[in-house]
């Protein structure tokens, strides 16, 4: 499913070449794990893994920027670069997205990067915030979400991109979209992607509560679609992702477009506004002191 173009000139645009060459390894390959035959090459970056299985078309995607998955702009970009990958190769049908850092899935925006940053900074790091997005959530691929870690915020609404969502039965991984306990707001598009998900009333409460559901919640709410021990969550995302490939692609991909493009376009059709809203809302004294006080409160809970 092609992109609109102008999202497609915004992701070259975006994918500035330090950006690509910043201590990565983009197209080195390296012998996947174990081996494998042909095409079990594994590729991609130093913050994202990717695993493929030509025999399969599956290919596993692991987010590797320790300590917490936080989604840096070097991580957001790796992220659209490997995805970009798999849709134009076609051997690959479906992407496994988990992570490769332990208890955490995906810590969200990685604050620092919106913290004490200038207000073009701010702007960069949004736009590869909604290219993530957009590229997850109209991909061609069917892509399942193998959630072994907490899921806060930007990571639950990577993991809400996705097809369907295999949670780890573990009460410290909790998902949800958090921002009002941090003194901030869920965009626009964050809040239609959990209507979407989990359906007006339930988004209402669970946004204004910044609930994060740990997985039986998650499960009844609609947040993930199975709930599994810790060490079935990747076999469990091979099952469901055999279940979705067993329905021929473009069919799929024409209904998955018919599901989700009005979502997608109403932000392509005001995607510098909302990057101005959000530049504007962050930069402010009163919400840069609400995310100062709340990245040393994470810094000091270690204490
Ligand atoms: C009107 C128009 C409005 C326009 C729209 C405006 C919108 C604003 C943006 C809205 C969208 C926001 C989405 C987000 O993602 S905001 C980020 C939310 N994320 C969180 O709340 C998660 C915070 N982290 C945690 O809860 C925990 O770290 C954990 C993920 C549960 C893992 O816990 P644990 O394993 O115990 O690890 P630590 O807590 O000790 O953390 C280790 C290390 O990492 C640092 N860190 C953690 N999370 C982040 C982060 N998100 N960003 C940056 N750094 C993070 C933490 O401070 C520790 O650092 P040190 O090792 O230096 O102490």
């Amino acid at each position: 499913m092609a992109l609109a173009s102008g999202v497609r000139f915004a992701a070259r645009a975006l994918l500035r070449p330090w950006a690509l060459l910043r201590g990565t390894t983009l197209g080195r390959t390296e012998p996947a794990a174990g081996g494998g035959g042909d095409g079990a090459r594994r590729f991609g970056s130093q913050r994202v893994l990717v695993e493929p299985d030509a025999a399969s078309g599956v290919a596993v995607m692991k987010l590797r920027n320790p300590p917490v998955n936080a989604l840096s702009l070097e991580l957001l970009t790796e992220l659209v670069i490997s995805l970009e990958k798999l849709e134009n190769d076609k051997t690959f049908r479906g992407v496994i997205l988990t992570s490769d850092c332990p208890r955490v899935f995906c810590a969200g925006l990685d604050l620092t990067e919106i913290c004490g940053r200038n207000p073009a900074h701010c702007a960069e790091y949004w736009k590869a915030m909604q290219e993530l997005w957009l590229r997850t959530y109209l991909s061609s691929l069917v892509l399942v979400a193998a959630i072994n870690g907490a899921c806060p915020a930007g990571g639950c609404i990577i993991a809400l991109s996705c097809d369907c969502r295999v949670l780890a039965d573990n009460p410290k991984y909790r998902i949800g979209l958090n921002e009002t306990l941090l003194g901030i707001i869920a965009p626009f598009w964050l809040k239609d992607t959990y209507v979407n998900t989990i359906g007006h009333r339930a988004s209402e409460q669970a946004l204004q509560l910044g609930s994060l559901f740990p997985p039986a919640e998650a499960l009844q709410v609609g947040l993930v679609d199975q709930v599994v021990p810790e060490d079935q969550v990747q076999s469990t995302a091979l099952s469901e992702m055999a279940r979705w490939l067993a329905v021929p692609d473009h069919a799929r991909q024409l209904t998955k477009n018919m599901m989700r493009k009005a979502t997608a376009d109403r932000l392509l059709r005001q995607r510098d506004a909302d990057t101005q809203n959000f530049v504007s809302f962050v930069c402010r004294d009163s919400i840069q002191k609400s995310l100062q006080a709340y990245l040393e409160k994470l810094r000091q809970r270690k204490g």
